[in-house]
């Protein structure tokens, strides 16, 4: 078995809690409420950023040429998401770019593009290329369940938003992620074989806990004596 059949049967109920989260079935049939979804893109904009640098370091890092060229050719993709569908998204919203600038990156985000971060920098490459790969795999499969959910809708709120993560050129990269961390797996020692399942595991978790964030508005417990002048919510 593949290092990717393996971790996807691991992480199988993982995965069944995130198509079920409440943020997932709201968004699905249209009941979530914008200040969510603002929160939610916000986020994931910061994300985004983070992540497009972490992709940049893969392709520093790699050592065959077409897996450079991917993950360089990601970290563009996430930057052109950020640019284009974020910012489009919130001026939909009416949040403007100094209210957008005023709230506080969540924690779980933070920890999240954090945790990537450092394993971009420290860990081998191996364990870097399942460290990303939640974020293209999990998106893709959470992404096809809604467009299904959502295909007899004729005017859905968030149909823009889900079209991006059910496009066949997506899914082609899923593939080609897939591809390269089990070509890497291939060649791993053991340890950097259970490295790689822990960093699977642990990116998969994040990916819970941003929707859960979003659905509870996270917040800093300790902002209120530091950062009285941001906001709470997107508000
Ligand atoms: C928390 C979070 N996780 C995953 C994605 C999805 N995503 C972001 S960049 C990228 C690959 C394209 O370069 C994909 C699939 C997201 N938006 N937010």
């Amino acid at each position: 078995m593949t290092f990717c059949d393996k971790i996807w049967a691991r992480t199988a109920t993982l995965l069944q809690a995130i198509h079920d989260h409440p943020f997932n079935a709201a968004l699905g049939d249209g009941t979530l409420d914008r200040e969510r979804f603002a929160f939610y893109l916000v986020q994931d904009g910061r994300y985004l950023v983070a992540y497009a640098k972490v992709l940049a370091t893969a392709s520093a890092r790699a050592t065959a040429p077409a897996d450079a060229a991917f993950f360089a050719q990601s970290a563009h993709t996430a930057l052109v998401v950020e640019r284009a569908l974020h910012t489009g998204y919130l001026e939909e919203f009416g949040l403007t770019a100094g209210e957008t600038a005023a709230v506080a990156t969540s924690p779980t985000c933070l920890a999240y593009s954090s945790y990537l971060q450092a394993t971009a920098l420290a860990a081998p490459l191996p364990v870097l290329a399942a460290a990303v790969l939640p974020c293209f795999w999990v998106y893709q499969d959470v992404g096809a369940a809604l467009l299904e959910r959502t295909a007899g809708a004729a005017d859905h709120p968030y149909r823009t938003w889900i079209a991006t993560y059910s496009d066949p050129a997506f899914a082609a990269s899923v593939e080609q992620a897939r591809a390269i961390t089990d070509r890497l797996a291939e060649t791993a020692d053991p340890e950097t074989r259970r490295a790689m399942d822990e960093a699977f595991c642990r990116a998969t978790e994040y990916e819970w806990m941003f929707w859960d964030s979003a659905w509870r508005l996270e917040s800093w417990p300790t902002g209120q004596w530091l950062r009285p002048e941001l906001t709470r919510t997107t508000r």
